[in-house]
């Protein structure tokens, strides 16, 4: 620090002489006579603020390089400056570009890793008007609308469905959701009606699919949650199966690098419940799932087996709806000989014990195809019945399949 009669008289601008910390006697101090110094003698000086020009040779000593003059250093500052908003300019210029082409990619494309959405894209529109428009006009009335289960589960999807319309419009955190059980018991299902039913987008990817991505996995997961993170309506995020993806670290697959990195990367974009999307997991064994999942989950839902009352509700909804509705509507070649229905699916209801909702539909179905391919597209009891026994047989040899490869092939109890 300088003495501060030196500091006042330099600052008046009036002095001839060096202060006396400075060594540079024959340089004058005044700021019209003071010329330029040089990097070497200008150490001391160059503190004081006073010098002038930089074009000029050293009065000191005649060098004319590495000039420190006021003048110089206030232009290395501007270049400085300069190059940094440049620097900076190209940066986000770099970024901007980026981020416009995220935007437009989100909304021309859907990411590698979803196999079903809702959210229709511009250039599905311009393909397809029709079928985008129907898509759109869909809405289930109801979170249940097509969907049997047991009681307490429908009481709890509704409630969820509630809870979830609140959040919607408070703009509020969604709440993350594991859906567990065996499979074809209708997790896809609910979920998928709870978005359409309240209006938010959906996609459906499986965890397997993921896991088996390698390093392009964690590219894709950004792509992802990028690609969800630009719905305004609100995003439900469908993984199903995911335990082949979110497995605790000690198993052998996540000896895996690049599935460890794609996992963190998962966790790093759940780590907070988010506003914009709301993220529903499926798995038939959730013991199996990372712990950090696990505090990630909000609510659990079972999705057992249907039991008798729902199988019999379930061949009821599906003979209607592949058999008994065609027949009336006379649109197909198809037509239902005359029997108890309603007996019939008591019958079947109870032969079908430990069968999947999924497999209660299939047979539905194949009643319709039977008719379809019958001469007269006639569907009689006993063409019903011998369905009935084949599926029943088929079931019992998967069964013994699966207890075969042991409890893990098959699913986690409530
Ligand atoms: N609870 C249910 N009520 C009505 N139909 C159902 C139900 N569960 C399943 N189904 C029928 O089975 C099909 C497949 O169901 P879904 O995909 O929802 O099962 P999931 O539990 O997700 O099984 P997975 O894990 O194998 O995908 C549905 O499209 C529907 O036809």
């Amino acid at each position: 620090m300088l003495p501060v009669t030196e500091k006042m008289a330099l600052s008046e601008g009036a002095v001839t002489a060096p202060p006396a910390s400075c060594n540079r006697g024959a340089v004058g101090f005044g700021a019209r006579e003071f010329g330029f110094l040089c990097c070497q003698h200008t150490a001391l000086c160059f503190s004081l603020g006073r010098r002038e020009g930089g074009a000029a040779p050293c009065i000191s000593c005649s060098r004319r390089e590495g000039g420190w003059g006021r003048q110089a250093s206030a232009v290395s500052l501007l270049q400085v400056v300069g190059l940094t908003l440049l620097a900076g300019g190209v940066y986000s210029a770099k970024n901007g570009t980026a981020a416009v082409a995220r935007f437009i990619e989100a909304r021309l494309w859907k990411p590698s890793l979803v196999s079903e959405k809702s959210r229709i894209t511009v250039l599905e529109a311009l393909q397809h008007p029709f079928q985008v428009s129907r898509r759109l006009l869909r809405r289930p009335q109801d979170v249940l609308e097509g969907v049997v289960l047991h009681p307490s589960l429908e009481a709890q999807v509704r409630n969820m469905a509630i809870a979830t319309r609140n959040t919607q419009k408070n703009h509020g955190l969604y709440r993350n959701v594991l859906m567990y059980g065996p499979p074809g018991t209708g997790k896809t299902l609910v979920a998928k009606n709870l978005a359409l039913n309240l209006g938010m987008d959906y996609a459906i990817m499986t965890g397997e699919d993921l896991a088996l991505r390698g390093r392009e996995g964690v590219t894709a997961m950004h792509e992802l949650f990028d690609w969800a993170n630009t719905s305004r309506r609100g995003f439900l995020l469908f993984m199903d199966d995911a335990e082949a993806f979110l497995r605790k670290p000690a198993t052998e697959e996540m000896s895996n690098y690049y599935l460890r990195v794609a996992q963190n990367a998962f966790l790093n974009h759940t780590r907070q419940r988010s506003n914009k999307f709301m993220l529903v997991l499926a798995s038939r064994d959730p013991k199996q799932l990372h712990r950090d999942i696990h505090d990630r989950i909000d609510v659990m839902f079972y999705f057992d087996l249907p039991g008798p009352e729902e199988r019999e509700r379930l061949l009821r909804m599906y003979l209607d709806k592949y058999v008994l509705m065609p027949a009336t509507e006379g649109k197909q070649r198809l037509k239902l000989a005359q029997f108890d229905y309603g007996r019939k699916c008591e019958e079947i209801a109870e032969l079908t014990k430990g069968m999947s909702a999924r497999e209660i539909a299939q047979l539905a179905q194949s009643w319709q195809d039977t008719a379809y391919a019958s001469e007269d597209g006639v569907l009689t009891e006993a063409m019903l019945d011998a369905h009935v026994e084949d599926f029943v047989e088929q079931h019992q040899k998967k069964m013994r399949w699966l207890k075969r490869e042991g409890p893990s092939s098959w699913t986690s109890t409530p």
